[in-house]
């Protein structure tokens, strides 16, 4: 856009009063005076980018760029006066430079450049003008502020970086038992391509800690991991959670919208934990985001590409999910794309001592706690425990004993108790006939009661109150029955809440809330 077309003299003396054109020079000289007068020191240079003319005020400044007088500088080419000046820029361009710092040996400058015009909208010269000598001095105050919240967006990138971090990588997966070893082998295969991963097993086998690792060792690994835990998000929110927000398309929080989860994944992994309890109806949108790799934030009618590599995992069967018609078939095959199968721990017994000596450096190395010894009787018993909770009950097992002992010798008795009160006694059968194990079932809808509940039902008839026994009131009653139900169902499933909600027959997001509302830690 050229200054003629907006201050076309010709065309505002047609409109204006005849005088027009001289007001509109007064105009422009006023405006030059004022500049000059105001600006700390201002200059003038020609089309070819030679001084023609400093204000009084620019004197000053000569001296520190090595100039006793003024018509050592006046006449030369700017950049040979003014080091790291951007006049030549602006007279190649012809655009302004409004605001800039300028920092060359006589110091630091906050600067402003426009080029002058012809009437035909040529460049004929620039004007420079300093708007404030040594605005480090000057603006400290509003310096301070901008570099303390620079340092504090860093901080905040570096910490949702780290939290982003994969957690795991194929080192933390201990085992060397064939099959442990070939679950990591078929794993670091698979973290070499971009395929979708399907990761099946029982509850704490370490689908969540191999996700990690795989992404850890494929190429996205500078980018984020995001995971979501299927079961743990209320049905009603899992839409906006996957694909997020459109601003303006709710009020409150969510105003200025929201990015979902395969958003924050793009260039990364998305990971999907609990995907057997994904609810139908959100089933095909997911289908259609993984396959187009497009997603389309509720309340929007944009789409928006999303480059993003996904792995499932379950410990439900899918395939009888399918046969229910609880799962969409064509979700199940575009998921099962590369499936691996991890196995128990009941199934690698071989690896129980490694993990269990890896577990207890951790422990150590978290609380601070001195490191135990664990004898060979110990490690018997805990081999016939059917260790149900998997690896996660065996670190529940293990840091209950540690938690209750100062004994640097952990003996079979220190486990006993434990394994006790983990719901099985250790070397009893896995189940009794009827009942059934909390994870790999689960054949209900989402928050639907089981059939599996009447494993819990000897807890729940102790806990309404022996008749005969004082009474109280109801709400008090209620409420203690409910959190003796909780507590005996996080017992049963090794502190498994997906399993303990399902046994209670209630969402996982309502586990959770029943937690804290009685205090407890789960
Ligand atoms: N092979 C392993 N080596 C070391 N630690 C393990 C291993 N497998 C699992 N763990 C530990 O056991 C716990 C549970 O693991 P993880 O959450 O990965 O299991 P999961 O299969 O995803 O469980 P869920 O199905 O209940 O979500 C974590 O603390 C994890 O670090």
């Amino acid at each position: 856009m050229s200054v003629t077309s907006v201050f076309d003299p010709e065309a505002v003396s047609s409109e204006l009063p005849r005088d027009a054109r001289s007001v509109f020079e007064l105009a422009a000289r006023s405006m030059f005076q004022l500049f000059a007068e105001t600006a700390e020191g201002m200059m003038l240079v020609d089309r070819h980018g030679r001084v023609v003319w400093i204000s009084e005020g620019y004197k000053q400044f000569l001296p520190a760029l090595g100039f006793q007088h003024e018509s050592d500088f006046v006449g030369h080419a700017v950049d040979e006066v003014v080091p790291n000046t951007l006049m030549r820029e602006v007279l190649r361009t012809g655009r302004p430079i409004l605001v800039d710092l300028l920092t060359n040996k006589a110091g630091t400058f906050l600067v402003s450049r426009i080029p002058l015009r012809d009437e035909a909208g040529v460049v004929i010269g620039a004007l420079g003008l300093v708007l404030m000598a040594h605005p480090e001095s000057t603006m400290q105050p509003l310096m301070k502020k901008f570099s303390r919240l620079q340092q504090e967006l860093d901080d905040a990138r570096k910490q949702l970086a780290e939290h982003r971090r994969p957690k795991y990588t194929f080192a933390s997966y201990i085992g060397s038992s064939p099959q442990a070893l070939e679950v990591k082998r078929q794993a670091r295969r698979v973290a070499q391509t971009d395929s979708t991963v399907l990761l099946l097993g029982e509850t704490g086998t370490g689908k969540e800690l191999l996700a990690h690792a795989i992404h850890a060792a494929s190429s996205r690994a500078g980018r984020p991991f995001i995971g979501v835990n299927i079961a743990a998000v209320p049905d009603t929110l899992l839409e906006a959670e996957f694909f997020g927000v459109a601003p303006g398309a709710y009020t409150g929080a969510d105003r200025k919208g929201r990015d979902g989860k395969f958003k924050l994944a793009d260039g990364g992994t998305l990971f999907l934990d609990e995907i057997g309890d994904m609810p139908l109806p959100l089933q095909a949108k997911l289908l259609r985001a993984l396959q187009e790799q497009e997603i389309e934030p509720l309340g929007s009618n944009h789409v928006i590409r999303v480059d993003v590599r996904v792995i499932a995992a379950t410990s439900r069967d899918l395939p009888r999910l399918v046969a229910e018609g609880k799962f969409r078939e064509d979700l199940y095959y575009r998921l099962n794309v590369v499936p691996l199968r991890l196995p128990a721990l009941r199934d690698r017994l071989a690896d129980l001592e490694a993990l269990v000596e890896a577990l207890e450096d951790d422990i150590a190395r978290r609380t601070g706690m001195p490191h135990r010894e664990i004898t060979a009787e110990a490690y018997a018993l805990l081999r016939s425990h059917p260790w149900r909770g998997n690896i996660r009950e065996l670190r529940n097992v293990l840091e209950q004993v540690i938690m209750m002992t100062d004994d640097l010798r952990l003996e079979a008795r220190h486990f006993r108790r434990a394994l006790r009160a983990g719901g099985v006694q250790a070397g009893a059968p896995i189940e009794a006939p009827g009942t059934v194990q909390p994870e790999l079932h689960g054949s209900g809808a989402r928050g639907a009661a089981q059939p599996e509940d009447r494993e819990i039902e000897p807890a729940v008839s102790t806990a309404a109150g022996p008749a005969g026994s004082e009474l109280q009131p109801l709400p008090q009653a209620i409420a203690e029955l409910e959190r003796r139900s909780i507590t005996a169902a996080l017992r049963k499933t090794g502190g498994n809440k997906l399993a303990a909600a399902r046994l209670l027959g209630i969402s996982r997001a309502t586990l959770y809330e029943k937690l804290a509302a009685h205090g407890l830690r789960g």
